[in-house]
């Protein structure tokens, strides 16, 4: 039986068990390990597991795996999490943090903790996503993991789980497969969310790289490419959970960059996982 310390956090009710950097070295990250923990009967119960890790190229490397098992290349509220227990641990308010997706900044404020994302890449427009037997008009792009948007009339009636499934293994995402984000822009420009994640494989009540995601494809398809030089945009993106979480960027002539996701993250409890 070992005694694993850990720290509970979530940011907007995306939640992570972060495994202190001390206990780390005794236990492997296996697929078995992390679903055990994640498990909300029988372990901790997260959406995934968050590591800290010495970074060659910033203040701290994060590493984000999925309550499947399954490590993704980055995770935005996990990110705030993160920044919020190196503020806690070492007093700091900015640092860098290395991903897997690249480099992300990070700043605690007054109003919350501010991450600067990967910049968007990969976005494709207007698919005809086809699924038991009908036709889905998706967006596509790619904020640090991949994200398929789809614009709703409603997110309260969208079928998450079950749509979400269907189309986070479609074969036009293969072979990574997909999140997949239903979005609903209001008359101000701010924009409500429900996200199917990707290896939690259920709907989560946040997710930051999803509201990103959300709030450029939002942008592009309401407000333009971008024809003006340097427009700086801020879309508040109301989450599942209630959370409002705030995406910043700027976008001149279909390249969007300088992005920026802002809202809260707590520390909920610390505790010794037992794992036999
Ligand atoms: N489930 C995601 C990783 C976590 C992303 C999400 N929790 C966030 O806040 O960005 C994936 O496998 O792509």
């Amino acid at each position: 039986m070992r005694s694993i310390p850990f720290v509970k956090l979530q940011g907007s009710g995306n939640d992570f068990i972060l495994l202190e950097p001390n206990s780390r070295s005794r236990i492997p990250m296996s697929k078995p390990f992390i679903e055990k923990i994640c498990d909300r009967r029988f372990g901790v119960g997260a959406d995934g597991v968050l590591l800290m890790e010495a970074s060659q190229k910033a203040d701290v490397r994060m590493r984000i795996f999925n309550a499947d098992g399954s490590e993704a290349e980055m995770c935005g509220n996990g990110a705030r999490c993160l920044a919020l227990y190196f503020f806690h641990s070492s007093g700091r308010k900015a640092f860098s943090i290395e991903t897997g997706a690249g480099l992300l900044a990070a700043s605690i404020t007054e109003d919350g903790i501010k991450i600067r994302m990967t910049d968007p890449k990969d976005i494709r427009l207007d698919l005809c996503v086809k699924a038991a037997g009908k036709e889905y008009n998706v967006d596509f792009v790619d904020t640090g993991v991949p994200h398929a948007v789809i614009e709703v009339s409603d997110v309260a009636k969208v079928p998450v789980t079950r749509l979400g499934r269907l189309l986070r293994s479609h074969d036009i995402f293969s072979p990574a497969g997909t999140n997949v984000d239903f979005i609903q822009r209001q008359a101000d420009g701010s924009v409500n969310i429900r996200t199917y994640e990707r290896g939690v494989e259920d709907e989560t009540l946040a997710c930051g790289t999803g509201s990103v995601a959300a709030a450029v494809i939002s942008v592009i398809n309401h407000e333009g490419c971008g024809t003006k030089p340097h427009m700086k945009h801020r879309v508040c993106v109301k989450t599942k959970s209630g959370d409002v979480l705030c995406v910043y960027f700027t976008m001149s002539k279909k390249k969007i960059f300088d992005v920026w996701l802002e809202g809260q993250a707590r520390v909920v409890f610390r505790g010794k996982y037992l794992s036999g």
